[in-house]
């Protein structure tokens, strides 16, 4: 019987190897850790013009039967910031590779990170007006009270050993998305969410744990594996959680003037085009929403507080900007003097530059298009841009590895290449929270710095990174003491 059961079990490995789509290549890309690029077969890591020249070359000069079969399998690496700007600028690149972006649909479902084509541009037209600036300024308030309770939260860990920063920065997270988007008031900074986040945060290391490791990518293997009970709980749990918030909004139906979360803007929407967001798109766009901005505006947050701590001098000027422009910790913060902190700006940009949450971007080319000159990019073919590389050249960064703002002086800025930096992402497939995102990452800094000074023993030179779908400290942890500010 045993023998059987490992041989079926040979069978289906052999099985997934076959008909892979991607697997880990042994290519690393440059950095202070290796970065790993999912590949399908083949995948050309284009750093330079001639080796892009030659790539093209061998894609076009297959005959046509094989081109079909093989031309579609080409992945493309581009690090070089041009190219990069003629794929993310492009409508023909606005397609989420399906071999990829499959894994995460089980979860986000069809929102707008996994969603192509008519339905993309459809649901995307109609749900940007949401984010934009003015539209998000009504959640300001919001923002403030979540984080004042952080701070109280955060008291009880003055003068005591260093601790890791990130969870409490979190559960205040998911209070302000909870409240802002889903309409709920929850107390996940007093512990009440913990399994609830834990699931959140184990399903974005088993989604890219399915997109490196072939063997997790065939359905049987995978249920098979140490990670399918949790993926499971964790989308009854998260995905239970979106069915209840709907049910809560449709039972209740206020309407306040001042105040609107997403999930009532985007039903006020269902009302008038009934063509758009049956329960199931709200259900996706929420899941979507909430996974795209707790954890993002989480990892940036939880990295400048750590490299404010490596950086005391750098810390004292964001905190005699702060003085000088709001006050001390009796000052509150608000959207007006908040748009004046241009130093702190440049700190959370380079940041965002060190850190991009999405390494890499991939895209599937719907027409031929042309790079440059006459190298043609065949339709079909995947290009993996990597940010992470572009953000770390040397070619537009003076000190492309360390910490340090001033790479985002005005005059610098302009005089660099607009897609060297693009935490974002950029183009028509940009991120939608950019705004938001800003918003509260800078509420939650300036109230903590107000109230703590930060400091680590750990050193910038020894931050070792990982990649889970976004970029983390290999060892989760972002260690930091707090002593209160005087
Ligand atoms: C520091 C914070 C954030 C960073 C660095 C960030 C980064 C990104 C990046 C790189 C992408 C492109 C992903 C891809 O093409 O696969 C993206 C897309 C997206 N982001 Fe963000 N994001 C942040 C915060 C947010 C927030 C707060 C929201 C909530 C509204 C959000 C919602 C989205 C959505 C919906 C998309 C998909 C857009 C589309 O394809 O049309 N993000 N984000």
């Amino acid at each position: 019987m045993f023998a059987w059961i490992c041989v079926v079990f040979l069978l289906l490995i052999f099985h997934a190897y076959k008909n892979r789509k991607y697997y880990l290549l042994s290519w690393k890309l440059k950095g202070p850790f290796p970065l790993p690029i999912i590949g399908n077969g083949l995948s050309f890591l284009c750093e330079n013009d001639n080796l892009l020249d030659k790539t093209i070359e061998i894609c076009n000069k297959y005959p046509s039967p094989l081109r079909l079969w093989f031309g579609p399998k080409f992945t493309l690496v581009i690090t070089d910031v041009t190219q990069a700007q003629k794929v993310m600028s492009s409508y023909n690149f606005i397609t989420k590779d399906p071999d990829l972006y499959k894994f995460l649909e089980p979860f986000d479902g069809k929102g707008l990170i996994t969603s192509s084509g008519v339905k993309w541009r459809k649901d995307r037209r109609l749900i940007s007006p949401i984010f934009a600036k003015k539209n998000i300024l009504q959640y300001f308030p919001t923002v403030l009270e979540q984080t004042k309770i952080l701070i109280n939260v955060m008291e009880s860990c003055v003068d005591k050993p260093a601790f890791n920063i990130e969870p409490y920065i979190h559960r205040c997270a998911a209070d302000i998305v909870n409240r802002t988007f889903l309409g709920v008031k929850t107390e996940a900074q007093f512990g009440k969410m913990d399994r609830f986040l834990w699931l959140l945060h184990r399903m974005y290391t088993i989604i890219y744990a399915r997109i490196v490791k072939v063997w997790l990518q065939n359905d049987v293997l995978f249920q098979f594996s140490s990670y399918w009970k949790e993926h499971e709980e964790g989308k009854t749990v998260i995905l239970g959680f979106m069915d209840k918030v709907i049910e809560i909004s449709d039972k209740n139906n206020q309407q306040s003037k001042s105040f609107q979360p997403v999930i009532e803007q985007l039903k006020s929407m269902r009302d008038e085009d009934a063509g758009f967001c049956t329960h199931q798109d709200l259900k996706d766009h929420l899941v979507t929403l909430y996974s795209a901005s707790e954890d993002t505006v989480t990892s940036i947050v939880s990295f400048t507080l750590l490299l404010l701590g490596m950086h005391p001098n750098i810390q004292e000027r964001v905190i005699e900007e702060i003085h000088t422009t709001i006050g001390d910790k009796n000052s509150n913060i608000d959207e007006n003097n908040v748009n004046k902190l241009e130093y702190l700006e440049m700190v959370i940009k380079d940041v965002l530059r060190l850190f991009p949450i999405a390494s890499f971007i991939v895209r599937k080319a719907e027409k031929e298009i042309c790079l440059y000159g006459d190298c043609w990019i065949p339709a079909g073919c995947s290009v993996i841009v990597s940010i992470y590389n572009i953000h770390r050249d040397a070619k537009h960064w003076e000190k492309p590895n360390q910490f340090y703002p001033e790479h985002f002086l005005p005059d610098t800025v302009r005089s660099r290449h607009p897609y060297a930096f693009m935490p974002f992402s950029a183009g028509p497939r940009g991120c939608i929270g950019k705004p938001f995102a800003y918003m509260t990452m800078k509420i939650m800094l300036v109230t903590i710095l107000q109230h703590f000074q930060i400091e680590t023993d750990e050193k910038f030179s020894n931050l070792q990174l990982k990649t889970d779908i976004s970029i983390r400290p290999k060892n989760d942890r972002f260690p930091i003491r707090l002593l209160l500010r005087k």
